[in-house]
């Protein structure tokens, strides 16, 4: 009998994306399935994952085209390849849980294919926290620069100017892993997603379901390979 606070937690990376920032002239491979010292980005992200005995296996999300995941996921056990990419990062995810298998009380933590480098400290006190407070959470980072809210409606020519200056105190800024229960995020996101509301991460949909997520501390090392650039910053943390 699962001990119901520790039910089983599953991995759930979505690679349905292309890395359109990421590209570079010349360079039309995916930015997920880039070589980072003999690994693609997608086979770091996912093996940071299983590097946590806790997790019992991995389901990848991706377009239906794509046969690339399975080819650089080949030598992983436990690891399932889905052909649920969607337009976006969100319904990639939620198509990826509806067809994942999990049980609703099941913990799934999403994880981004192009966050390479979750230490394995930041994973394990999110899995902590989860269990412990048996709430749903994700890593973020408190701001440590200043923040500056951009007057939108002001700028012309390509000028950009600032609004205001937020309490930095308070600004958080989201990673991933994000750890839910299967059940309450899957319904989550169909619900926020049927209601046209913007969703960027897990945590946004929980949030406007009325749940209150805990922000637990992550790493400038678990960085969002997202532009050009960064695959010297991260090469340099693998
Ligand atoms: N339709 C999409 C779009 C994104 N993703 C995934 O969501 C994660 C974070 O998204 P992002 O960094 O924005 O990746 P891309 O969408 O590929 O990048 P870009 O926006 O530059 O095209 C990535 O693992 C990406 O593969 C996805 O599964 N399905
Ligand atoms: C989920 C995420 O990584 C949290 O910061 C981020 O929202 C993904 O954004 P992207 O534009 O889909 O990369």
């Amino acid at each position: 009998m699962n001990d119901a606070r520790t039910l089983p937690i599953h991995g759930l990376v979505p690679a349905g994306g292309v890395g359109t920032r990421a590209q570079t002239p010349g360079v039309q491979t995916p930015k997920q399935y880039r070589s980072i010292k003999g690994q693609t980005m997608l086979s770091w992200s996912v093996r940071a994952l299983l590097a946590d005995r806790r997790v019992a296996n991995v389901v990848v999300g991706v377009q239906l085209e794509d046969s690339l995941a399975r080819q650089c996921l080949s030598d992983l056990s436990g690891v399932k390849v889905l052909p649920t990419g969607g337009a976006s990062r969100a319904l990639t995810v939620l198509q990826t849980l509806e067809h994942s298998g999990f049980d609703d009380n099941d913990w799934v933590l999403v994880h981004d294919a192009a966050r390479p480098g979750l230490p394995q400290d930041n994973l394990s006190a999110l899995i902590d926290a989860c269990l412990r407070e048996q709430r749903g959470g994700l890593l973020a980072m408190p701001a440590a620069d200043t923040v500056k809210l951009a007057n939108t409606g002001q700028s012309s020519g390509g000028i950009v100017e600032v609004g205001k200056t937020l309490d930095r105190q308070t600004i958080w800024l989201a990673q991933t892993p994000q750890m839910f229960r299967a059940g309450q995020l899957r319904d989550a996101l169909s619900r926020a997603l049927a209601a046209d509301v913007e969703v960027t991460d897990e945590a946004s949909a929980m949030e406007w379901a009325g749940y209150k997520p805990l922000l637990i501390n992550g790493s400038a090392r678990n960085l969002k390979v997202t532009l050009p650039e960064d695959f010297e910053w991260i090469r340099g943390m693998l």
